[in-house]
């Protein structure tokens, strides 16, 4: 069984964050562990507090999964302040054994900043250089790269671009498209173009998370990271449709992870 860990924020509502890429985990048939950077009071309609974990806290969380369950894939999420991103990103160099996806939350769909402003230089030149695979989304891929996105060309040289700080390989998500789902990856030498059907909903509370957590278990089971995309964007597909359905809480709501066992368990209802 594959060993998966999430460092990242809590999601009180549970739809993001930490609990969506534990769920995925689990979803997915892998162990699922967590070293939780920031508490967030948050639910489908805005975050209303952030405390965030002292750094030494951290480290030891860190330090408690490694000394004892090294993981086979690992994903990051909301690291919220430059100290952490940069606590996290120092751990990782010592002792990173498996395939690290890095997801640079900035913004939670519903409009809240999850990240402050003076991280930026630290993701780019401290975590970012060890990443297997970024996943930034249209916004966050204009801010690490500095420049605008309005088109597929403009994906494509932005993911190239991010590529040199260092990681393998670059998923520009294109969900902020109005147009499609469209989702455009640059591994170090190609281009691989992934063509969603865009799902009409505002339940899109968690899409980042999953996909993130998703890709980390693909690229831990061994696939080819533009293999890992294909898969990890079936799942994403699935949980957003399921999402659509079935709508939790009054704002945007959560993508729903049970899609991928429903047909053997039912919903339990
Ligand atoms: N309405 C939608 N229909 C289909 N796929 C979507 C939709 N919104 C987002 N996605 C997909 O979900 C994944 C996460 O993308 P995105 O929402 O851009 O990330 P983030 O949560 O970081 O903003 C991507 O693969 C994207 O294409
Ligand atoms: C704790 C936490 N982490 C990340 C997100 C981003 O979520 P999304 O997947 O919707 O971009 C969030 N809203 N809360």
């Amino acid at each position: 069984m594959k060993k998966l860990l999430t460092i990242a924020g809590s999601d009180s509502s549970g739809g993001a964050g930490i609990q969506a890429d534990l769920k995925t985990f689990a979803a997915l048939g892998t162990y699922g562990m967590s070293a939780i950077c920031a508490l967030t009071a948050q639910n489908t309609q805005g975050v209303t507090m952030v405390v965030n974990t002292p750094e030494e806290m951290v480290e030891a969380q860190l330090d408690a999964i490694y000394s004892d369950i090294p993981p086979d894939g690992v994903k990051t999420g909301m690291l919220s302040t430059s100290g952490i991103t940069k606590t996290v990103a120092s751990y990782l160099e010592k002792h990173l054994a498996s395939p690290l996806v890095v997801d640079p939350v900035m913004v939670a769909t519903t409009g809240a900043v999850l990240l402050e402003k003076d991280a930026i230089e630290a993701y780019k030149t401290k975590l970012i250089p060890l990443a297997t695979l970024i996943t930034p989304n249209i916004p966050e891929a204009e801010v690490l790269s500095g420049m605008e996105i309005h088109s597929a060309d403009d994906m494509r040289a932005a993911a190239k671009k991010l590529s040199l700080l260092g990681c393998q390989a670059v998923l520009v998500k294109g969900g902020h498209r109005v147009e499609d789902a469209m989702d455009i990856l640059y591994d170090g030498s190609d281009f691989h173009v992934y063509k969603g059907e865009r799902i009409e909903t505002d339940n899109t509370h968690g899409t980042g998370c999953t996909l993130s957590s998703a890709l980390a278990v693909m690229l831990a089971r061994g696939l080819s990271i533009a293999d890992a995309v294909t898969g990890a964007k079936k799942y994403i597909s699935g949980a957003i449709k399921r999402g659509a359905a079935d709508s939790v809480g009054h704002g945007n709501g959560p993508v729903h992870h049970f899609w991928f066992y429903e047909d053997k368990w039912g919903d339990m209802e």
